[in-house]
């Protein structure tokens, strides 16, 4: 776990970030005392064990040369543990005091700088949620969004640019890196050259670079917690304070999903890599408005961050199902690992065998015993492999199967306040990229994973057991490779979250351009949308390279480093062998050991490397995941009773969460007694719509009630409502099916015949037009219904609510947007439809001539109910309706005085008694 991991999970159970920053503080203070504390006492241990010799040696050692390793004292040991006592915290201290980031200063903007020392961030924080709770929204629905944010009070000391707070920083992790790396190298060429008399001492100075490279590690820890700079914290917006840096043009704004511009800059979260354009931080209603956020109904909510350990443990606990399967595969891994650990063994032991003894002779029987021995293993082992690739290539691809399909569910399950502020691009996006990123480690190294821990593990106490020298000398190099792949593998998790949201933002462009084509044709805007789509890749592309480069270094840093450690295995090991301390054969087992374990090691390093860099997508999956919907598809009662159709609103207020400023509902109070026909009319944007979409539950109103039947409809189960409803809307959405699939679209099978299809088809005076088509009603009828007409598709529309036959129907505008032919045959179908039903109706028209018929007329106009009643009643209540009605035949008398002037046919159906335009002349 890297440092920034550590933090990150001490902030995890922390509700602020000074509280977070303070528990770090301790924690990781009171960690190093007690590692330095052990480390200081296992030099000192050794010291005593050396006691007998401590007086003469403490001379000796001061006497010889510095380079002379063959000490019989220890004393340099204490000396070194006292030294790093000492100089680490002293660069720890450095760091942090010229490696601070200067406090965010804003100027133009309202923003405030967290002040550790005051209880402002407290205050802001109080209402913000922990971070783990992924139930709540971050904002209060009917709170009006807002920063309240103040200026900062000072401006920033000013600093030579060459000489940054991260430059230094940099410097001092570097002297660090030096000084730890340089410690070990010295300590391990101590222990392989020195003559120990008893068995714990080696442990003890072994133990040694144990100490170093936790010391080292926590120090960092230390460091990067003591510099973390006092930034703009937005509780509502991000759960850390982010800061302002410049340079940032590979990233994306967080929030809105907009490129960020090198010059410009943005403000970024160091914890979890949150970006925020300028524009995003000055905006008031940022919180509520932004793009492609985790959201419910009632508001957005945090994405969470995803650790190794997290992300790894969560896949496993997918694969519970594959138990047996596991279990076996496991077993034969276990099997063998310890075959392949013996292997080094035989090995040495034939080597051994070839070599002739004193007396010149050769050990022939022992030889051919051990080849038989060595084959037997190998094949075992052979069979083993085979068998346990196969079981855990198995499981990791159901496991991707059922991944793919729960966050399918997950997905489709959310709020339909989720898709309106999210582009369907970067969905597909998430199906797609981030499973396969996420994935990928499992699916091609669950197995590899496992064998590898093992290897490394076995490898090492066998390179212990063989030889303790060797070992120590050979392990010098772990910490410092660690810490250079942990280090590559935080930069490539960031490059990773680049490049999946520049794949997102291609997603989304091409799904927009696909699905748009004849719009984007007509307007002959095809270069510019592959321009886009490219420029997204692109930068995908470049954060690639970028990896690819980073990569290519760390390898290349670490493989010298491990060759060097070669170098020195084979040079003291010669001097062992030439010694007479150790046999060629256990040479040849340890450099086998050595290279399984070594071997094991950065193929758990690269595995490492690529579960930190699949993380990225892991955080994206899983936040969906959790992400439980505010309008819960599991919760509420079933529908026991039989469903009159009576449906009340009452005082509802509703806006959009990506228009909070919009209030479209305010207090709206509507009664629709069922069995009824309520036609709604009012200005455009008046809010018809969004009744209907209330109607379906797509959103729960943000005050007041609506009940069916007298119950509240948010103690009702939400699938159970929506099967009493029939809809037919102003544009149809048709699947990529045949004409009588999409006519029982969302019947149970086995609940209607083809008799039934055809039935609802001739009611809806479809019948005809679907029969004239060569496959009838197998015709597809292409992606939205392309391959059929407004009409057409409109009266399959009506056949799907007469086969469903509905309790409650609800029709917005269903003709408004065909011609006067299509119009009539799709009213008659609707009139017959309405007649026929016996249902509750609430129909939204544009047209008066639509709505006169209806037993109540309600005229919506600015989010209220302004007059309710029959055409009659209206028409005497001298109000906006009979207005209306009074224009309306006004403007026709008109327009037929004027069609008959110009020897028109005057039988013509116009869109006069368009009520918009009416009541916008009002
Ligand atoms: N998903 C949405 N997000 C944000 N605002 C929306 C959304 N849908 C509609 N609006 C806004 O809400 C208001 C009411 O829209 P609605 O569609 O209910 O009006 P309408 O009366 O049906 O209009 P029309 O007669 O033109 O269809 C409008 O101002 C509209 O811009």
């Amino acid at each position: 776990m890297s440092g920034i991991g550590l933090i990150n999970l001490l902030n995890s159970v922390t509700k602020s970030d000074k509280e977070a920053r303070k528990t770090s503080l301790r924690v990781i203070g009171t960690i190093l005392c007690i590692t330095h504390l052990f480390d200081i006492g296992c030099s000192f241990g050794a010291v005593l064990y050396t006691a007998d010799t401590l007086n003469d040696s403490y001379n000796d050692y001061v006497s010889s040369s510095p380079f002379d390793l063959s000490n019989a004292s220890v004393f340099d040991f204490l000396l070194l543990s006292i030294l790093r006592a000492i100089t680490f915290p002293l660069l720890t201290f450095l760091g942090s005091k010229y490696g601070a980031d200067v406090p965010f200063i804003c100027s133009s903007m309202c923003c405030k700088v967290v002040d550790d020392d005051s209880d402002e961030e407290s205050e802001l924080n109080s209402d913000s949620p922990p971070s783990s709770d992924l139930s709540r929204p971050l904002i209060d629905p009917l709170s009006k969004p807002s920063l309240s944010l103040s200026p900062p009070p000072s401006s920033p000391p000013r600093r030579n640019p060459r000489f940054t707070p991260s430059f230094f920083k940099g410097v001092v992790l570097f002297v660090l890196f030096l000084l730890s790396t340089a410690i070990q190298v010295y300590l391990g060429l101590r222990v392989s050259s020195y003559t120990f008399s008893n068995n714990l001492l080696p442990v003890l100075l072994c133990l040694s670079v144990l100490w170093i490279n936790l010391t080292v590690y926590f120090h960092r820890t230390l460091l990067d917690e003591l510099t973390r700079q006092k930034g703009l914290f937005l509780p509502k917006v991000h759960r850390h304070p982010v800061f302002l840096q410049k340079g940032l043009a590979l990233h994306w704004c967080d929030l809105c999903r907009t490129r960020i511009r090198g010059t410009q800059g943005a403000f970024r979260c160091k914890l979890c890599d949150f970006d925020m354009c300028i524009r995003c931080s000055k905006r008031e209603d940022v919180q509520t408005v932004s793009e492609n956020m985790l959201r419910g109904d009632k508001g957005v909510r945090s994405e969470s961050t995803v650790s190794n350990g997290t992300y790894f443990g969560r896949a496993l606990s997918m694969a519970k199902g594959e138990g047996t399967l596991l279990f076996l595969s496991f077993t034969l891994l276990a099997l063998y690992c310890l075959s392949g650990l013996y292997l080094p063994n035989y090995q040495g032991k034939i080597i051994d065998r070839v070599v002739p003894d004193d007396s010149g002779e050769y050990d022939k029987s022992g030889f051919i015993n051990d080849v038989k021995i060595y084959l037997f293993i190998m094949l075992a082992q052979g069979a083993f492999s085979t068998i346990y690739s196969a079981a855990f290539q198995l499981v990791s691809r159901r496991l991707v199967f059922n991944i793919r399909n729960t966050l399918f569910r997950k997905i489709l399950v959310q709020d339909v306040a989720y898709f309106d502020g999210t582009e369907s691009g970067r969905l597909i996006s998430r199906l797609t990229n981030d499973v396969n990123m996420m994935m990928q480690p499992i699916q091609s190294s669950l197995s590899s994973l496992i064998s590898n821990a093992f290897m490394l593990v076995g490898g090492l106490i066998f390179c212990y057991v063989k030889s303790y020298r060797l070992s120590m000398l050979a392990f010098v190099t772990v910490g410092p490779i660690m810490y250079l792949w942990d280090l590559y593998a935080q930069w490539s998790k960031r490059l990773n979250r680049q490049m999946l949201a520049s794949w997102a933002e291609g997603n989304s462009i091409a799904s927009q351009a696909l699905s748009h084509i004849r719009t984007v044709k007509a307007f002959g805007t095809e270069t510019s949308e592959i321009d886009a789509y490219n420029e997204a890749n692109l930068e995908a592309l470049k954060a690639g390279v970028k990896d690819a480069w980073g990569n290519g270094f760390t390898t290349a840093l670490t493989s010298y480093l491990d060759l060097g450690t070669g170098v020195l295995i084979l040079y003291y090991g010669g001097t062992l062998v030439m010694d007479g301390e150790m046999s060629v054969g256990e040479l040849v087992t340890f450099q086998l050991y050595w290279n399984m374990m070594n071997n094991a090691y950065q193929n758990l390093q690269g595995l490492v490397t690529s579960f930190t860099r699949s993380a990225a997508g892991a955080e994206k999956v899983f936040s969906l995941w959790d992400n439980t919907p505010d309008i819960d598809p599991n919760d509420g009662s079933v529908i026991d009773w039989d469903v009159e159709g009576d449906i009340e609103f009452k005082s509802v207020d509703y806006f959009y969460q990506m228009r909070p400023d919009n209030m479209v509902l305010s207090g709206l109070d509507l009664k629709i007694k069922k069995g009824t026909v309520v036609g709604l009319v009012g200005r455009s944007g008046g809010g018809k719509t969004t009744l209907i979409k209330m109607l379906l539950r797509f959103y729960d109103p943000k005050a007041g009630s609506i009940t069916i039947d007298g119950r509240p409809y948010t103690s009702l189960k939400v699938d159970d409502l929506r099967s009493f409803f029939g809809v037919v809307s102003q544009d149809t959405e048709l699947f990529s099916k045949t004409v009588a699939e999409n006519i029982s679209y969302g019947m149970k099978p086995g609940t209607y015949t083809h008799e039934d299809i055809v039935e609802a088809a001739k009611a809806a005076q479809a019948h005809e037009f679907i029969k004239e088509m060569k496959d009838g009603y197998d015709t597809r009828v292409g992606e939205n219904g392309s391959r059929v007409s407004g009409g057409q598709r409109q009266r399959i529309a009506i056949a799907r609510v007469f086969l469903r036959k509905p309790k409650i129907i609800l029709l917005d505008e269903a003709t408004s947007a065909l011609d006067e032919n299509s119009q009539t045959l799709v009213q008659n179908a609707l009139d017959l439809l309405i007649k026929k039903s016996n249902a509750t109706v609430v129909l939204v028209a544009h047209r008066l001539s639509t709505v006169m018929n209806a037993d109540k007329i309600a005229v919506i106009d600015k989010g209220k109910v302004l007059e309710l009643g029959s055409h009659d009643e209206l028409c005497k209540l001298n109000g906006v309706y009979s207005m209306l009605v009074k224009k309306q035949m006004k403007k026709r008398e008109n327009e037929l005085n004027q069609e008959a002037a110009n020897g028109q046919n005057p039988n013509r159906t116009t869109s006069m008694d368009d009520i918009d335009k009416l009541l916008d002349a009002r």
